[in-house]
């Protein structure tokens, strides 16, 4: 592929020298004076017929299809010189449409050949992906695509972009004029000294100056604020698409992937639109300014200049690929170390209890340890990077000041003239270095763009809450022949078309060995999943048909493991409530037994719980979700595993709770429950169907698996108490 490419760049540049060839002979034979003028026009419709023959020349080369980047390199060979000669006669004010050009000598064909062949290297390093077929191109579109949306979405910043760019603008423009009127000071000091031009020159360079860096800083300001408006509204944004996505979701996906994508993947978004159209914009104003600017100064030393371009790419191409290798192992490392500390510190009572301090210390060091000895590696890569680019700028600079010192003494250029493109020149080096690398950039920015995106438009795999909010419920509930699997073990069903129905003003317990299928029952009530065939019934209406807060205030679940929130104990209490009085938590609380520990509290029901209620025992947890679950008194109650942590007291005002509710409809899941002793029906589970239902006396009468069972669990809780009460 590479030898073929290297045949067509030979053979078309082999034509173009035998067309120069053919053009200067034939002049010679015909006698035309040297260095008499064409008129411009013939120099553009010689431009023009040579591009034409040479892209026919690359084309039949590269066999039928020629590379873009090879297209790109014979319209710049051939049209360079006549776009030179035109830029260069304007500037110098030639005059008519007839103006007349020299007719290019073989020193600057060239020259053209080596500038064109700078940029299109200096292309095809820095830009290796869009010259790399249909997937490049696909990829590249993706790119632009997913930028144009994130444009779409700054459109409320309109305002703050458009004062930014302007800001840009003017800060670039002014900040092109300082290096001329630097030059215009030293020449008017090395020559006959005025003292009215002088001090004019000091004061536009002041001026310059001064407004450069004001409109710097207001642009800065601009882009900043444009950016943190934008992270606002796509978190806001995000945040709302991904709690509304189904429970299925948050198990497939790691939580740290989610974070990850509401903090740095939105602000990396940000800055694609914000901070990189503000670089992208300035380096490539001030590249065509400067670019201008030399070529007026002189269009020798500014090919010269064009030199350091393609090598300086190479020398980024060549750390990119090494430093992209090392920044993934480094960020592995540091995932690794991070995840070291989270485990140690998170579990510190077990690392305490097994006496594993050392230990643990001794870990984390290592990991520490692993990730300074990558970090080492990519800065000893960064300074070998920066000290060649040193190198071949300055080398550049020596070659430009020798250079320059011999167009001095011929005249055609002045002190402050060189001066004046020695400080064009390291700008010029800066903003094409910004550039090259705002490009990777961005289509990085757009990468993180993309996740970000991804998670915006998913649906939720589940179909959306009806808008059914019936004035009086029943609360009959039934599973109908359900089998249900998990996303993440999809050829495991957890229920196997099970068949349940949960009576009003009835309680039923479900009851069964581990892994039964329990939760699974109450995951598809609570409509955290949808059943993968089966019905699951609301009052003879499927789940999905109710309004989905309507649904979750008339059904209320106190969890095996119920999670508090950071806040006060009402705000738990009366979480997702609006206007929820204080009389009606602190009768909620009663009911759960949770009231006399709350008024014990330092500051009563308004005593923070700590980050997820870790400053309250498990049992104080266990009570405080029961309240919450009680405050919004449901038609339906489901209580999955409760009991585990409460103690004798609470459960029994549990059992208060359950045998007193009148019409109300509870589902209790229990393994040790005394309860489910006086249940209206025991349904048990096993292996995601049911084994056999019906009242505490008929099982324990048919002497089936239920019996069985409760004989293996009830009888510590029965020992426990008994020595109780016989305590007592
Ligand atoms: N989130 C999940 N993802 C994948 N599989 C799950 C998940 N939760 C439960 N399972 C599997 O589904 C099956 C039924 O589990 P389920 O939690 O419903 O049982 P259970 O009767 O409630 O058990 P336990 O009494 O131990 O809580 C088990 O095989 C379990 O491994």
């Amino acid at each position: 592929m590479a030898s073929a490419g290297m045949r067509a760049y030979g053979t078309v540049l082999s034509c173009d020298l035998i067309l120069w060839g053919v053009l200067w002979g034939g002049l010679v034979l015909l006698g035309w004076p040297s260095g008499e003028g064409v008129a411009l026009g013939w120099l553009w419709a010689l431009g023009a017929g040579r591009w034409l023959l040479l892209h026919a020349v690359s084309v039949a080369t590269a066999g039928g299809r020629s590379r873009p980047v090879l297209r790109r390199w014979v319209a710049t060979l051939c049209l360079l010189g006549p776009a030179f000669e035109s830029g260069k006669a304007a500037l110098q004010r030639r005059g008519s449409p007839g103006w007349s050009v020299p007719l290019p000598d073989p020193g600057v064909v060239a020259l053209a050949a080596v500038a064109a062949s700078s940029a299109c290297l200096f292309w095809e390093l820095t830009f290796p992906e869009a010259e790399s077929g249909t997937g490049g191109g696909e990829k590249r579109q993706k790119a632009w695509a997913l930028f144009l949306r994130v444009v779409r979405y700054s459109r409320p910043d309109a305002l703050h972009l458009g004062a930014a760019f302007l800001f840009l603008t003017l800060a670039v423009l002014s900040e092109m004029c300082i290096p001329y009127y630097t030059g215009r000071v030293v020449d008017l000091l090395g020559s006959q000294y005025q003292h009215s031009s002088f001090l004019s020159a000091i004061g536009f360079m002041a001026l310059f100056s001064f407004s450069s860096s004001l409109c710097a800083g207001l642009r800065g300001g601009m882009f900043m604020c444009s950016l943190s408006r934008l992270n606002r509204r796509m978190r806001h944004m995000l945040f709302h698409s991904l709690v509304q996505q189904e429970i299925g979701f948050f198990e497939e996906t790691k939580s740290g992937s989610l974070t990850s994508r509401l903090s740095s993947d939105t602000d990396k978004m940000g800055r694609s639109v914000a901070m990189n159209m503000n670089v992208l914009v300035r380096s490539t104003v001030k590249v065509l300014g400067l670019l201008g600017l030399m070529l007026g100064l002189s269009w020798h030393l500014t090919v010269l200049t064009c030199v350091e371009m393609p090598l300086l790419a190479l020398l980024q191409n060549f750390y990119n690929a090494r430093a992209q290798a090392l920044g993934q192992q480094l960020q592995d490392c540091e995932a690794e170390a991070r995840a070291v500390a989270a485990s140690a510190l998170g579990a510190v009572r077990t690392v305490r209890s097994f006496g594993a301090e050392q230990a643990e210390a001794r870990r984390y060091q290592e990991a520490v340890g692993r990730t300074r000895a990558v970090q080492t590696r990519k800065d000893t890569l960064k300074a070998v990077l920066l000290l060649l680019r040193r190198l071949v700028t300055v080398g550049v600079k020596v070659m430009m000041l020798i250079y320059g010192r011999r167009l001095i003494a011929s005249g055609q250029l002045t002190n402050g003239g060189l001066l004046a493109f020695v400080l064009y020149q390291k700008d010029m080096a800066t903003s094409t270095r910004q550039l090259v690398s705002i490009c990777g950039e961005m289509l990085n920015c757009t990468g993180a763009a993309s996740k970000v995106f991804e998670y915006l438009d998913r649906k939720p795999r589940e179909e959306r809450a009806g808008n059914l909010e019936p004035s009086r419920l029943e609360g009959r509930l039934t599973l109908r022949d359900v089998t249900f699997s998990y996303p993440t073990k999809p050829d495991a069903p957890a229920l196997k078309g099970l068949s349940l129905e949960l009576c009003p003003g009835k309680m039923t317990a479900l009851v069964g060995p581990s892994g039964g299928g329990k939760s699974s029952c109450v995951g598809l009530l609570e409509r955290f999943y949808e059943p993968h065939e089966g019905q699951v019934l609301l009052d003879g209406l499927p789940l999905h048909c109710y309004q989905h807060r309507y649904l979750h205030n008339k059904m209320a679940m106190v969890s095996q493991d119920p999670v508090l929130f950071s806040g006060s104990v009402r705000d738990n209490i009366a979480y997702g409530l609006e206007d929820c009085s204080l009389e009606r938590i602190e009768r909620a609380a009663r009911k759960a037994n949770a009231h006399k520990f709350i008024c014990e509290l330092e500051q009563g029901y308004d005593t923070d719980v700590g980050e997820c209620g870790g400053c309250l025992s498990a049992g104080q947890k266990q009570c405080i979700a029961i309240a919450r679950a009680l405050v919004r008194e449901p038609q339906i109650l489901i209580l999955d595993e409760v009991t585990s942590c409460l103690d004798l007291d609470t459960q029994l005002a549990m059992q208060d709770v359950l045998t007193g509710s009148v019409g109300q409809t509870v589902l209790v899941v229990a393994h040790r429950l005394k309860t489910v002793e006086q249940a209206d029906r025991i349904v048990f589970l096993e292996d995601g169907a049911v084994v056999e239902q019906g009242t505490h006396q008929q099982l324990m009468a048919s002497r089936g698996r239920y019996y069985r069972l409760r004989e293996k669990l009830f009888s510590d809780l029965d020992s426990a108490g008994d020595s109780l009460s016989g305590a007592g």
